[in-house]
């Protein structure tokens, strides 16, 4: 592992007009890891995401590849990171070929457009992914689970191998999301590193070699998976209980249900 963070975040303040959201965050993110984000609602995981990117400003010290984001165009940033959001629709009907080379905006010269190499790359991006079959679909008409899947492969056709990915499994059925889970632990595995937030700690326990909970403005817990996800965290964090087990080797993370609790 490399000694210098590839993203690197000191003292993070922010507010939204009178609402502060971070109070003093420090998070670094090194090549290699995988950082699973977690917190309860509210709690601002978006917000440090958007700071990291630029997309907002905040007070204190956020540095991508030992440099100041102040310094950074926005294209900078995604010679160095992609961005992986909740699925979304565009309001534009784009074919998935389309949005994959869209992924190579950072390589491009302004007013260029994609070249038959930029192509390639986005085609390689779907075969690699195993989606090469969807690539002249409508984006808008996909399922998803597909979607996602889309947002993944325009992220590798970005050529960058450091992703920031919120809340990846949000909207997927059961079993896009495990798929989804495994295909990160490929993706780590042939050299990708990951940021993703989550809202399951039994994800953050399959997937991830650093967890980093954020509660109340700061960073509360930042280690290994058993480390960080224990009952006496998942109580305090989110006010229930639950059980921390090892299944096939694995440590899990199973709620107790309780019958009279009260419905927020
Ligand atoms: N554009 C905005 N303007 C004003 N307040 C905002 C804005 N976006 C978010 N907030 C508020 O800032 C706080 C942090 O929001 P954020 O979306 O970062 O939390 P989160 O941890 O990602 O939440 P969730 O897990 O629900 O997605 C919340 O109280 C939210 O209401």
């Amino acid at each position: 592992m490399e000694l210098k963070p590839i993203i690197e975040v000191k003292n993070l303040h922010f507010s939204y007009k009178k609402h502060r959201v971070l109070a003093g965050v420090d998070l670094e993110l090194y090549r290699g890891e995988v950082v699973s984000l977690l917190g309860p609602n509210g709690c601002g995981k978006s917000t440090l995401i958007k700071l990291i990117l630029k997309l907002l400003h905040g007070e204190g010290e956020i540095k991508i590849a030992s440099k100041e984001i102040g310094k950074y165009s926005h294209k900078d940033i995604a010679s160095h990171v992609a961005y992986i959001p909740q699925y979304n629709n565009t309001p534009f009907n784009y074919t998935v070929l389309e949005m994959v080379v869209m992924g190579r905006v950072s390589k491009l010269d302004f007013f260029a457009l994609p070249s038959a190499n930029d192509y390639e790359v986005a085609n390689k991006a779907l075969e690699k992914i195993n989606i090469e079959h969807l690539h002249d679909k409508a984006f808008g008409q996909l399922s998803g689970g597909q979607k996602q899947m889309v947002l993944l492969a325009r992220a590798i056709a970005q050529e960058v191998n450091v992703f920031i990915m919120d809340e990846p499994v949000a909207g997927l059925d059961y079993g896009n999301q495990i798929r989804l889970l495994e295909l990160i632990n490929e993706l780590s595995a042939q050299g990708y590193t990951f940021l993703k937030t989550t809202h399951y700690p039994d994800h953050a326990l399959l997937v991830s070699s650093r967890v980093v909970v954020m509660n109340g403005g700061k960073i509360i817990a930042d280690g290994t998976p058993s480390e960080v996800i224990t009952s006496k965290m998942i109580e305090s964090v989110y006010d229930i209980k639950a059980d921390i087990i090892t299944h096939d080797s694995h440590k899990r993370c199973v709620p107790i249900f309780e019958q009279k609790r009260e419905v927020i």
